[in-house]
């Protein structure tokens, strides 16, 4: 009889505020690469370390802008963390795992998140419950390698082209994927319409008429 394979999901976590162009690329070439099934965009409740930003649009926008750039794709665009009640990473990876046992999780994320994955709850512990993937990102390539956490992580780095071995690395292990590079990010479409999630909430209900 044929073992069943376990379904392998790449995790990309987010604020997606909003999401955009680069997120989608970076997850097509990740299944592609990791030999996905399926990439699932976590959008966070609140980035822990973004605590005191004011321009942190609320979550059904967010949510909504994230659905919106997905489409017809292989992403599914998942609210868990919402429902769990988790905002940290670590957290939130111990109970996918416990919640899906059948499944495969990566983690994915962008060569700049690399370079303050030192300062996440419990990072060591993340990089023992999931492989990590990193995604080279333009103008990060220098602050990824010289990550404090790449101390530590070095030793567990695995090569590139074997990056579709990763359900049998033993853990912690770390792959630094390089994709066409691609320059999008939401700081960019902030600054290009500061409004921008008037496009995705319901409209205010106008004010009653004298
Ligand atoms: N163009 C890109 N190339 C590589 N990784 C990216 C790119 N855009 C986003 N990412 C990664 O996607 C994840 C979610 O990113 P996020 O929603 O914060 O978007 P962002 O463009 O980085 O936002 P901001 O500019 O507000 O920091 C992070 O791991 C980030 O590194
Ligand atoms: O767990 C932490 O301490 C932690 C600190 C900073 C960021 N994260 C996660 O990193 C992901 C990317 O966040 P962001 O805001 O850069 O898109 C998102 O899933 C966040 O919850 C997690």
């Amino acid at each position: 009889m044929k073992t069943p394979t376990r379904t392998r999901i790449g995790i990309l976590g987010g604020s997606f505020n909003p999401a955009h162009a680069g997120h989608r690329a970076i997850s097509l070439a990740a299944l592609d690469a990791l030999a996905l099934d399926e990439v699932w965009w976590l959008v966070s409740p609140g980035n822990p370390l973004k605590e005191k930003s004011g321009d942190m649009a609320p979550f059904a926008a967010r949510f909504a802008s994230a659905t919106r750039v997905a489409r017809h794709a292989p992403i599914r665009v998942s609210a868990i963390e919402q429902h769990l009640g988790t905002r940290y990473t670590v957290d939130t990876v111990t109970k996918l795992r416990r919640i899906y046992p059948k499944k495969q999780f990566i983690w994915l994320m962008g060569s700049d998140n690399l370079a303050q994955f030192h300062q996440w709850k419990g990072w060591r512990r993340i990089a023992r419950e999931v492989p990590i993937a990193v995604i080279a990102r333009p103008g990060y390539e220098h602050a990824a390698l010289a990550a404090p956490a790449m101390g530590w992580l070095r030793r567990a780095r695995r090569p590139a082209h074997q990056a579709k071995n990763w359900t049998q690395w033993r853990l912690p292990a770390l792959v630094l994927l390089r994709f066409r590079p691609d320059p999008h990010s939401a700081t960019q479409l902030r600054a290009a319409d500061p409004a921008w999630q008037r496009h995705f909430l319901p409209d205010e209900p106008s004010p009653p008429s004298a």
